[in-house]
């Protein structure tokens, strides 16, 4: 087995193990080592397929920084809990200790970062063959030469046995993520989720990078056939990485990027798709990475005689996912990089059927809605819950965000008055009218729309205002039934929308109060009105 043990060890770090240390294994390695310990299981065509346990997803009320001298000034405390240094002096200590008793540990170094001057240098310990082989599949995966000298600038542990103690950590749960930015340190424990290590490092990301003038995103981002790129901006389940999969534009990458003076830049080597219920017909590029080797697969059910997978099966997660490089979507960049962008498309699923599939904004109208990070889920799955549930997710990433949204916001801005940049709203959720009733927008019919504002071909067509909020509308798109983009028209009684469209409003509204003092007036005439 390779295993270079690099220059820069764990004992440069004052981590002493008496652990098989595994370096930098490739995927086959890893896949290896992962069914040896009886992690995972093969899949039909080649899949590693795991469980992650309780965790179907990420813990965000057990993230913690640590507030200290570095961050007290820094952090948007408002948004983050915090942690004492005492406390995660504490955490640390436990954690090292289980290193100890650990057998073998996988040891990773990678990028978080494409563009070569803004990335930062990762170590990651996990104690699970499959999570070494997740955040390397998801990082960018340093070549060899690079790896000999590698000197990790940040390191996560990662220890999902790990049981945090709220008397001694002062956690929330046995569950913990604590980030400490003056140490360079996260550890992660008690959760499987794969998920919890690549958000770290977006976080780890979104701290550094405004100090340098690079505006971090939580977005995926293609590139059209004339170079035209296009970021999406969006919270989990909007779209991001099933719209940025398209035959027809290159891939940037799914989630997460950087807008630096000269490039979009992915933070990331691969992506993190949903698979629950996924279509062949509809995302078929995404589809074909569930039948190859080197595709990791959280939570999917399958037959254990036929190694089939259920993607429909939604009894052991509904978020389940699947993980793969980058190079496994047909058309990607190879250097995870593109142009600064023509396009920004804020993507929102809209849980209500108020929002039309498709508006233009206006400077001012894109500042309003980036900070507002409206988006919705249907409602819960209790009987007589007929209600939507509205989230307000500011920058479209709420939980990544360790700064003020001002800061992300008046970055967003300087590049908007820069010039050049169209900007649009997009739902991708409920038409029809209440709950119940709607349908969710056709996959198709999004990409269309879609399509038509990156070519440039909206701009020909006819617009009318939406007197709600306030942006224009097309009336027709060639090659889009017209019914769809009036979501009025799509309601039973006018009047029911009417009613629901000026809550959602109310919503929007009281939402907005505490981003008054930090935006200008244009802005703040952004907002929508109760028509
Ligand atoms: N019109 C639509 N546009 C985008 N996704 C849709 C649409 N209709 C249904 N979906 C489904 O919604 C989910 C979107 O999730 P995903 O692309 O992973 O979002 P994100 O990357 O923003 O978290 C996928 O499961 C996709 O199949
Ligand atoms: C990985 C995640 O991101 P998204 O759902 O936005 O793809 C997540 O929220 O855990
Ligand atoms: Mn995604």
């Amino acid at each position: 087995m390779v295993n270079r043990v690099p220059s820069h060890g764990l004992d440069d770090q004052g981590i002493s193990t008496p652990a098989s240390l595994y370096w930098n294994l490739n995927t086959a390695q890893l896949v290896e080592q992962a069914l040896v310990r009886e992690e995972g299981v093969l899949a039909k065509d080649g899949p590693l397929v795991v469980k992650t346990g309780k965790h179907t997803g990420r813990s965000a009320q057990d993230k913690f920084i640590v507030r200290d001298g570095e961050t007290e000034g820094t952090i948007w405390w408002d948004n983050n809990k915090s942690m004492s240094s005492a406390q995660f002096d504490a955490l640390r200590e436990d954690f090292l200790a289980e290193l100890g008793s650990k057998d073998s540990l996988f040891v990773a170094d990678l990028y978080g970062g494409s563009q070569p001057e803004h990335r930062v240098r990762v170590r990651v310990i996990n104690e699970l063959a499959w999570h070494n082989l997740f955040i390397r599949t998801l990082l960018v995966r340093p070549d060899a030469h690079e790896l000999e000298g590698f000197a990790p600038e940040f390191t996560i542990i990662d220890l999902p046995s790990f049981r945090a103690d709220p008397a001694r950590h002062g956690t929330r749960s046995e569950t913990v993520i604590a980030v400490n930015l003056s140490e360079r340190m996260i550890l992660i424990g008690g959760t499987a989720y794969a998920g919890e290590m690549k958000k770290s490092v977006f976080g780890i990301l979104n701290y550094m990078l405004p100090a340098k003038g690079v505006m971090p995103m939580h977005c995926s981002a293609n590139i059209g056939p004339n170079g035209d790129t296009a970021v999406f901006f969006g919270l989990s389940g909007t779209g991001k990485t099933t719209l940025s999969a398209d035959a027809s534009r290159t891939l940037i990458g799914d989630d997460e990027h950087g807008w630096s003076d000269t490039a979009v830049f992915n933070f990331e080597g691969g992506c993190y798709a949903k698979m629950i219920r996924l279509s062949e017909d509809a995302e078929p590029e995404i589809y074909a990475t569930t039948r190859r080797f080197g595709t990791v697969l959280e939570n999917v059910v399958i037959d254990p005689e036929t190694r089939a997978l259920d993607l429909d099966d939604n009894s052991l997660a509904e978020n389940t996912r699947g993980a793969y490089p980058i190079e496994f979507i047909p058309n990607a960049s190879a250097d995870n990089m593109g142009p600064v962008p023509k396009n920004i498309v804020m993507l929102t699923a809209d849980a209500f059927g108020v929002l039309p599939p498709i508006a233009r904004l206006t400077p001012d109208q894109a500042m309003y809605h980036f900070l507002s990070g409206y988006t919705a889920k249907v409602a819960g799955t209790e009987i007589g819950v007929t209600e939507p549930e509205a989230t307000f997710s500011t920058c479209f990433g709420a939980p990544f965000m360790p700064r003020h949204p001002s800061v992300y916001g008046n970055l967003l801005k300087e590049r908007i008055a820069k010039g050049g940049v169209s900007c649009w709203l997009v739902n991708t959720g409920w038409t029809g009218g209440k709950y119940g009733v709607g349908k969710r927008m056709p996959i198709k019919a999004t990409r269309a729309l879609l399509n038509a504002a990156l070519d440039g071909s909206l701009n020909a067509v006819e617009f009318r205002k939406d007197p709600y909020f306030g942006f224009d509308v097309p009336v027709s798109v060639p090659g889009v039934d017209s019914a769809i983009l009036d979501p009025r028209g799509t309601w039973a009684d006018g009047q029911d929308y009417d009613a629901t469209a000026r809550k959602l409003v109310g919503l929007f509204i009281a939402n907005f109060a505490k981003f008054e003092t930090h935006v200008d007036q244009g802005v703040k005439e952004a907002a929508p009105h109760a028509a």
